[in-house]
């Protein structure tokens, strides 16, 4: 294990489970509407492709880049910057939004009103993790795949100043790690 981890919270065979019934429950909701699932960049981006590998039917895919954490923050800066927006029009799709984590609900909250205004015929979200305990907006989020207490956590796309991404698990990050800076 990474020696910056203070446990693991979501282990590989829990987010493999995870992505199989996320992938069965999208596939019987979704069947024969061609949804849109819209990639929240970058750190659902992993889950993004493990999960479709789940999904079986016809769909496509687009990603946007929205950040608010950025560099050393471990708490949101309130401010949701769109860094790259998407290329497909949303006009009567059916819009899934995929998530890596859903904390204070600043970015979903941003996001629904948003696509509300370019006319998606339905919009529901799906999150790796929930975060509730740090709840500020109320957002609904329709899929889960673990529910998680109030930690910090890296891995499996989520980073820490960039840094743990690719870890192959979800962990709690050692506060000395983001005290020390
Ligand atoms: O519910 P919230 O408090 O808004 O937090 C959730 C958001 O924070 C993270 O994005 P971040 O801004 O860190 O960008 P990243 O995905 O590029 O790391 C995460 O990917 C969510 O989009
Ligand atoms: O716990 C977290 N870890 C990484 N990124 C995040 N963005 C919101 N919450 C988190």
């Amino acid at each position: 294990m990474n020696s910056d981890i203070e446990k693991v919270l979501v282990s590989e065979k829990e987010i493999n489970e995870a992505n199989e019934r996320l992938g069965k429950d999208l596939t019987e909701e979704y069947s024969g509407k061609n949804p849109l699932f819209v990639c929240i960049l970058r750190g659902a981006a992993m889950f993004m492709m493990d999960l479709i590998r789940h999904v079986d039917i016809p769909m496509e895919y687009d990603f946007m880049d929205v950040s608010s954490y950025g560099g050393e923050n471990t708490d949101t800066t309130g401010d949701v910057k769109i860094v790259k927006d998407l290329d497909t029009s949303l006009k009567g799709r059916d819009v899934v939004i995929v998530e890596d984590i859903i904390d204070t609900g600043f970015t979903l909250d941003r996001l629904i009103k948003l696509f509300e205004t370019r006319e998606a015929k339905s919009i529901k979200i799906v999150s790796f993790l929930d975060k509730p305990a740090r709840r500020i907006k109320q957002v609904h989020v329709d899929y889960i795949g673990v529910q998680i207490p109030d930690a910090f956590v890296v891995g499996y796309g989520m980073d820490y100043n960039e840094h743990y991404r690719n870890l192959p698990y979800v962990g709690v990050l050692k506060p000395e790690v983001y005290n020390a800076k």
